[in-house]
């Protein structure tokens, strides 16, 4: 049975970002995943914007903060449908917001375009006391194009660089870490997420330079590592 100092002790649960992203989530659901990150003290919850309110009203001033994802999961919508939508996730008790980049303009060569628009999004966050998560769906860019990425991310004030929406061919390697780690300046952390679901994985990621682990396997994480599993 799981114990207080369990959840104590654990070296993971302060890194993980406790996620129901599914189409089909309910707000059975939702409320399960709140309750699970105050049990086992997780970074965070991320869910649908739709269930922000829900979620605040159950972790309230509790130290889990909410995440919400914006222009999910693919990234196109215009710069001012996102800035909406974080708008309304900030008001609605939300502080982190995980925006999916313009994959589709950064392709095209807009780069001025793409970083605006995140410099746009970071300026509200940060004038609302959040932050914001850029999800550059690695898996659909090659080496040079996640330096690149990293770099526009950078300039424009992200507090942090996502790996993956969870909704494209993988999710995070250890290797697109490093890649990431590499370029971005110290200041700006990662977000490792997609298919992360063994504590081994969890912690090569964390030794590769993750500072958050976005997934859907939290529990079973914090199960693994209290050897329940
Ligand atoms: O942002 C996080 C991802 O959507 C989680 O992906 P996952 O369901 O593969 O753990």
């Amino acid at each position: 049975m799981k114990t207080k100092s369990n959840t104590a002790n654990s070296t993971i649960a302060s890194y993980i970002d406790h996620t129901l992203l599914r189409p089909d989530a309910d707000e059975r659901m939702i409320r399960q995943l709140c309750a699970e990150a105050l049990e086992h003290q997780f970074a965070a919850v991320c869910v649908p914007p739709c269930y922000v309110k829900i979620a605040s009203s159950i972790l309230g001033e509790s130290p889990v903060k909410i995440a919400t994802v914006i222009g999910f999961p693919f990234g196109y919508q215009t710069a001012e449908v996102k800035f909406f939508e974080a708008h309304k996730a900030l008001s609605t008790g939300a502080t982190e917001i995980d925006v999916v980049w313009n994959l589709a303009a950064f392709k095209t060569g807009k780069l001025a375009d793409v970083e605006n628009e995140i410099g746009e999004l970071a300026t509200l966050c940060h004038l609302r006391g959040g932050l914001v998560k850029v999800i550059i769906e690695t898996a659909l860019l090659s080496e040079e194009e996640i330096i690149d990425a990293c770099a526009i991310c950078a300039q424009a004030e992200a507090d942090f660089v996502k790996t993956s929406t969870g909704f494209a061919p993988h999710g995070a390697t250890v290797e697109d870490v490093l890649l990431m780690r590499q370029n971005l300046p110290e200041r700006v952390r990662i977000k490792a997420s997609g298919g992360i679901r063994d504590l081994a994985f969890a912690k090569e990621l964390i030794q590769a330079g993750a500072d958050r682990l976005g997934t859907s396997a939290g529990v079973q994480l914090i199960k693994h590592e209290n050897n329940q599993i």
